[in-house]
């Protein structure tokens, strides 16, 4: 099957050579072709050019792009969108003066939707995630993590990971697995933490293992969840069944788990909206890179990842949506680039490289995913008709996608 896509007014993110992301000033220069074509061959992209070197070959379909953008699929690397139910409530009550750590201090929080998932069939957690799942999909994005972690028992977390399972094999779309059984202490280990950590590192990851359920493991590495000490005994054990870590941490405090993170070389950091110049240090000439999650702060009306002095020490920072009922019911990656560009002052060159190749290599998908290049995936993002791509950022609020084509066909 082959697909012509011609007249595109601006293909971005066009890499030659596959790289595998971008870093501090290399972040501000987007490579793009004015005028361009882009031809799909089966399920990925075969070539591309200026449309004065448009082949003249036969294909099974032409689809003119004229005045319209071409980008490559976003690339959303931390995900919670398998879970049960929602947290509208304490939407609610945090608008009524509640805060998120009041809330949570009253087993509210990750707890509530882990009382939700445990009392939630399988089945029906299956059916209200692909909701989610397809609902992305048709916002562009092209790849996807999704985290377990609300299940905080064997049952419930290996429940989880079979429903991202399920999802990765219905859908076209690339999913990664994360096994975040630390996401917090359930009750009834709230003064014993070793003994749920226990749980974790010989109940959950052997039979996580066994079935071949994760990718990555994950913790909530954050004052009042799991201590830095505790978060490297989760990374040691899950590094002995091949899980590599990304980790949550300096959500509301810096309590230098960075440090720790990159010791036990982190694929990714997440959340960083507390950052401090010695994490900014630690980071640079790592291969860890520094996730942010905007939408999360506007959400819960957190202080925004200071991308500016990250990229300004030189480092590659990826976006995602975090979506989840409790911090960020959204998984629009649009919402995500614009509020980037808008409170974290980040150009929209540096948006879409943080969003597409650097998502792609927080989720260690960048040799297939997150830019134009021969032989990668054809996932991509055709837009309506737009002045410049400048729009994708500016008019925030609206929905400026025509198409969106995973493996090279449209969803
Ligand atoms: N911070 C930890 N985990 C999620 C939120 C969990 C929840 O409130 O359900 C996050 O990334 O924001
Ligand atoms: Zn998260």
């Amino acid at each position: 099957m082959k697909t012509l896509l011609i007249n595109i007014k601006e293909l971005l993110q066009v890499r030659e050579l596959a790289i595998s992301k971008v870093s501090g000033a290399e972040m501000a220069i987007l490579p793009k072709i004015d005028n361009a074509y882009l031809l799909i061959e089966d399920d990925v992209i075969a070539d591309f050019g200026t449309m004065v070197n448009c082949p003249n070959i036969p294909v099974d379909k032409t689809i003119d792009a004229t005045g319209k953008t071409v980008l490559p699929a976003w690339c959303d690397s931390h995900t919670h969108i398998v879970y049960a139910g929602n947290r509208e409530q304490e939407f609610v009550d945090r608008i009524n003066g509640l805060t998120y750590e009041e809330i949570a201090n009253r087993g509210g929080g990750i707890l509530n939707s882990a009382k939700k998932l445990n009392e939630t069939s399988e089945e029906e957690i299956y059916n209200q995630s692909k909701v989610r799942l397809e609902e992305v999909m048709q916002q562009g994005t092209g790849a996807v993590e999704v985290k377990s972690g609300y299940g905080l028992t064997v049952d419930g977390e290996l429940k989880m990971l079979r429903v991202i399972k399920r999802l990765a094999q219905n859908y076209p779309i690339a999913i990664k697995a994360t096994f975040l059984g630390a996401h917090a202490f359930p009750t009834e280990y709230k003064e014993n933490h070793a003994a749920y950590i226990d749980v974790i590192i010989n109940e959950m990851l052997p039979k996580i293992a066994e079935e071949n359920l994760a990718d990555y493991i994950d913790a909530f590495l954050e004052t009042g969840y799991f201590s830095v000490e505790e978060t490297e005994r989760i990374m040691e054990a899950g590094k002995k069944h091949g899980l590599i870590a990304k980790i949550h941490v300096n959500q509301f405090t810096a309590i230098n788990g960075i440090a720790a993170c990159v010791k036990h070389e982190a694929l990714s950091v997440d959340h960083l909206e507390i950052v401090t110049d010695e994490d900014i240090e630690v980071l640079k000439n790592t291969n860890t890179i520094p996730v942010a999650l905007p939408s999360c702060s506007y959400f819960i009306s957190i202080p925004y990842t200071p991308a500016r002095k990250m990229i300004a020490a030189g480092l590659p920072l990826a976006l995602a949506t975090d979506f989840n009922p409790g911090t960020t019911p959204s998984g629009n990656m649009n919402f995500v680039v614009a509020t980037a560009c808008i409170k974290m002052k980040m150009t929209p060159e540096e948006a879409i490289n943080a969003a597409t190749i650097n998502g792609a290599y927080a989720m260690g998908l960048s040799q297939t995913h997150g830019s134009i290049t021969k032989g990668k995936k054809a996932n991509m993002i055709i837009t309506k008709p737009l002045t410049s791509y400048y729009q994708l950022p500016y008019a925030f609020g609206s929905n400026l996608i025509e198409t969106v084509l995973i493996n090279g066909v449209e969803v």
